[in-house]
């Protein structure tokens, strides 16, 4: 996927475009609430949220993949990529969204002022790609398993790379420890065909794809996208002027081998969004199963006498490194307080 690296200049166009886009479609969207008032537009249908640009959605039509530029009435939530909804069409590839299913999950993150933002929702499954060059800390990968456990939504750790991992590489044995506590794991290489390791896995749901820079997760997408990408972003453009190189919404794609990918520059950096660290521990199912067995309350799980989780550790039960990675979120958060170090 292209990476995006504008000038100052061409941010503030955009900024400009997009404020000029958002006062028209105001207007529209009077107009869209006088039309529906007035019986002028078609009978209610499904539909996909495949982006969402400032006041306008992008609506896909699931029976011909058709793309409509929708306003939603006024009574709805803020929807975002992966809504399903109810729409009624108007003129010329137009249209009105007028009700919203429940989600099965959201993905949310902080904006700047700390207020939290839907992102994308119904997403079923955020694979978690790692690789042993470059390597990534364990910790980090503990810190995509905690925000995948507080957003409802099913980790698989992806290690990538396969062809670069020596017959001994401790990533195996990493890969086998998440195997062990309980997670989904998969061993591939993006310079492999994925059909009998990936492909599988995504069929009939939809996945994210999250991950440190350079693991592969371009590599992978562009695989399983084919030309996919440039076909739907090239019609979303058409539809609202706007071009793939200005982009940063989430974005719905179907794979062609079955399965939906919601992809975004933001997504991707997914575990970094800011996680409340009463709820670290949520992320650790094999450390939570000792939490409150501890002598004091108050363990810092450390060296405190009659610690549960020192004691597990000690016979064998719990990885040690599992409780380091713990206490090394939560310092990262202690560190600077709040969302901002991870913006
Ligand atoms: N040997 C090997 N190289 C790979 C594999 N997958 C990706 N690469 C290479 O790793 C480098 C980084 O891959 P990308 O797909 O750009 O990684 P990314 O995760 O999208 O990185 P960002 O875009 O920075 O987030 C590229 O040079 C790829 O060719 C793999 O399975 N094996
Ligand atoms: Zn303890």
């Amino acid at each position: 996927m292209a990476k995006r690296r504008l000038t100052k200049q061409q941010e503030a166009r955009i900024r400009h475009t997009q404020r000029e886009r958002h006062r028209r479609a105001e207007r529209k969207a009077n107009l869209v609430e006088t039309q529906l008032a007035e019986g002028q537009l078609g009978s209610e249908q499904p539909g996909v949220v495949q982006a969402h640009y400032g006041a306008t959605l992008a609506i896909e039509r699931p029976e011909d993949g058709q793309v409509f530029r929708c306003y939603q009435r006024a009574n709805l939530p803020a929807l975002v990529t992966g809504d399903r909804v109810t729409w009624c069409a108007g003129q010329d590839d137009t249209g009105v969204v007028v009700a919203c299913e429940d989600r099965r999950s959201l993905l949310v993150r902080p904006d700047l002022r700390g207020q939290l933002r839907p992102v994308a929702a119904n997403i079923d499954q955020i694979m978690i790609v790692f690789s042993s060059i470059p390597a990534t800390p364990l910790a980090l990968l503990d810190r995509y398993l905690v925000a995948a456990a507080l957003s409802n939504i099913e980790p698989v750790l992806v290690l990538n790379k396969s062809d670069l991992l020596t017959v001994d590489d401790p990533y195996r044995t990493y890969l086998a420890d998440y195997a062990a506590l309980g997670y989904r794991t998969l061993l591939l290489s993006a310079k492999a065909p994925l059909t009998d390791t990936l492909v599988p896995e995504l069929r009939a749901k939809t996945t994210a794809f999250v991950g440190q820079s350079g693991v592969g997760k371009s590599s992978l997408i562009a695989q399983l996208l084919g030309d996919q990408e440039d076909i739907v972003v090239g019609e979303i453009s058409e539809a609202t002027g706007k071009g793939r190189h200005t982009t940063t919404t989430a974005m719905l794609y179907h794979m062609p081998q079955g399965g939906d990918l919601i992809d975004s520059p933001g997504i991707r950096e997914f575990g970094l969004w800011h996680v409340p660290e009463d709820q670290v521990m949520q992320g650790f199912p094999d450390l939570q199963a000792y939490n409150g067995q501890c002598k004091f309350r108050d363990c810092s799980h450390r060296d405190d006498p009659g610690c549960a989780l020192q004691a597990a550790i000690a016979r064998g039960d719990v990885l040690a490194r599992r409780l380091d990675s713990y206490h090394a979120i939560l310092a990262s958060l202690a560190e600077v307080s709040g969302y901002r170090r991870y913006e």
